[in-house]
């Protein structure tokens, strides 16, 4: 973020305190304005940015099309887009190669936490780590399931504590066939 937006953000940030009636010059909150810009800049720092860090690799193995890769319970934190407050959870994913392309394990929870880094409902973080994958490498089939809980609906408004959101994504050999789906999810 340039210095010019992280000011507005902190003008932002004053004009909020003074709103609720805090004193923006008592000590404690001098620095607040610049730690929530340069936090707002690291959580929402993949807004309008594209995902490069990624490393695929030729399966040296004949058969890899034939296995299912699953990298489970994935943590995450992302910001909800209604009320910019955390939800956070993990995340498992499988996929079916295609033509031996396979991915650097880690890149899975980098690809995650990038989609994670800007607004987010849930339910479209979910399909959009699908849907780059795909793009990204073409594999036979995904699956991804995120669980997780929400700080505006536990810590404000309907107060609901504890809750777990679950959201699905299938696409390629998972969408529609309920065995494989049902499997994915025991083991996820
Ligand atoms: N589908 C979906 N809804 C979400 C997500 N995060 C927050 N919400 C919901 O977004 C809705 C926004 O509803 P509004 O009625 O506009 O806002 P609100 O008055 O603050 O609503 P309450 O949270 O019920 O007090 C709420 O029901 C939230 O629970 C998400 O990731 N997915
Ligand atoms: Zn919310």
């Amino acid at each position: 973020m340039d210095s010019k937006n992280q000011k507005i953000i902190e003008d932002a940030v004053r004009a909020i305190l003074t709103a609720v009636g805090e004193d923006v010059n008592r000590e404690g909150l001098l620095e607040t304005p610049e730690r929530v810009a340069k936090m707002y800049a690291e959580v929402f720092g993949a807004v309008n940015t594209d995902f490069t860090n990624f490393t695929v690799f030729d399966s040296t193995e004949d058969d890899v099309d034939q296995e299912v890769i699953t990298v489970k319970k994935i943590p995450f934190y992302s910001m909800c887009e209604h009320h910019l407050l955390p939800f956070f959870g993990e995340v498992s994913l499988a996929y079916i190669p295609n033509d031996g392309k396979i991915v650097g394990l880690s890149k899975v929870p980098r690809l995650i936490g990038h989609v994670a880094k800007k607004p987010n409902v849930q339910e479209r973080l979910t399909s959009e780590v699908a849907q780059k994958l795909d793009e990204l490498i073409h594999p036979k089939g995904i699956a991804i399931v995120v669980r997780a809980r929400h700080m505006c609906m536990e810590m404000r408004g309907v107060r609901s504590v504890g809750n777990i959101t679950e959201t699905t994504y299938y696409m390629g050999e998972f969408k529609g066939d309920l065995a494989k789906q049902s499997l994915f999810l025991q083991q996820a």
